[in-house]
């Protein structure tokens, strides 16, 4: 175990800034190619360590029962693979709209499996963090590397890229799109060949933006209106849409702008996930 027992740490959003579908597999899951990068905007997760084995969760846990909830579900993984003999409270403040496409309930599992791993002493190193994050959900394993990615297989298969600094203006329109939903929909297109050569060089679009806008008008309505500032686009499966910008000013005059009936917030993106810059402090300066 290590001396650290009680500290905070950021779930970051990503965004997906582009989203292609290559195709679908047997399993059911579809081969991807996306553009990652994370937000320093998210989650934050307050960690406690017990001495026996329990594991509770405290705080923003909405109407999600326990036995789903990904934070617990990372904490139990890890306890059960590890053998650990300790168990730990984590408490929730969330921020990340749920089903929002920016990766909230991932990003928190992920943080969680990093945290107790520094925590409990574990000393387990990323790859086996990610195989293990990846039985929770595709998007994890990129949050457990931490570095901005172009993303292959089924979300899993991570190229480390380095994307400039930009701001983002990220809105929500108050709708929750299901990540299982659409991709199970009869209407998703999935043949966008794979990027050959240098991807800067492709139209780099999201393959579900088009029926996402059609199934969910509030998210066309939200991506005509941020044309007003720059080209729109959603990250992930949805429901949110983005604009980005070289400087906090502009994007934040988006956000003052913003219709009262949606929520948004403004971030700047890291090449590095600010829960690892923020464990590194923690556990080893
Ligand atoms: C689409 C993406 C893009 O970043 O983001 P979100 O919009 O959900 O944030 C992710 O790949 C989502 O990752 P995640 O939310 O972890 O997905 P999972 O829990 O593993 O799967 C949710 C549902 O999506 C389907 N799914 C997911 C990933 C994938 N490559 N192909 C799929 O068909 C699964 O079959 C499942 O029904
Ligand atoms: N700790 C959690 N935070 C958010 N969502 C969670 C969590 N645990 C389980 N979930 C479930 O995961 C679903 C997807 O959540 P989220 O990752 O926020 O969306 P998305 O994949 O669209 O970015 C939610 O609708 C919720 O039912």
């Amino acid at each position: 175990m290590n001396s650290t027992t009680s500290f905070s740490v950021i779930a970051p959003a990503k965004l997906n800034l582009f989203l292609h579908i290559n195709a679908r597999r047997d399993d059911g899951y579809h081969e991807l190619e996306t553009l990652f990068t994370f937000l320093n905007f998210g989650d934050t997760l307050h960690f406690e360590l017990t001495n026996d084995a329990s594991i509770s969760i405290t705080g923003d846990t909405k109407d999600i029962p326990l036995s789903d909830n990904l934070i617990y579900k990372a904490a139990l993984l890890l306890q059960t693979y590890s053998k650990t003999p300790y168990g730990v409270k984590i408490n929730l403040t969330k921020r990340l709209p749920m089903g929002g496409g920016v990766g909230g309930g991932s990003s928190d599992a992920a943080t969680t499996l990093l945290a107790l791993n520094k925590m409990w002493g574990l000393d387990l190193n990323l790859t086996i963090l990610g195989k293990l994050g990846l039985q929770l959900g595709a998007d994890v394993p990129v949050f457990i590397q931490g570095q901005s990615a172009i993303a292959h297989g089924i979300g899993e298969q991570l190229h480390h890229v380095t994307l400039e600094k930009k701001w983002y203006c990220v809105v929500h329109p108050n709708q929750h799109v299901s990540t299982a939903k659409i991709f199970t929909h009869p209407d998703l297109k999935r043949d966008t060949p794979k990027i050959i050569g240098n991807w800067e060089q492709h139209s780099l679009t999201n393959d579900c933006e088009p029926l996402v806008k059609k199934l969910c008008p509030e998210v066309e309505k939200t991506l005509q209106w941020l044309l007003k500032y720059a080209p729109s686009k959603m990250t992930g499966t949805g429901s949110c849409c983005f604009v980005e910008f070289a400087s906090q000013v502009q994007a934040q005059d988006v956000l003052d702008n913003l219709p009262h009936t949606w929520q948004g917030f403004v971030a700047s993106s890291a090449n590095v996930s600010p829960a690892h810059t923020e464990l590194t402090a923690i556990f080893d300066q």
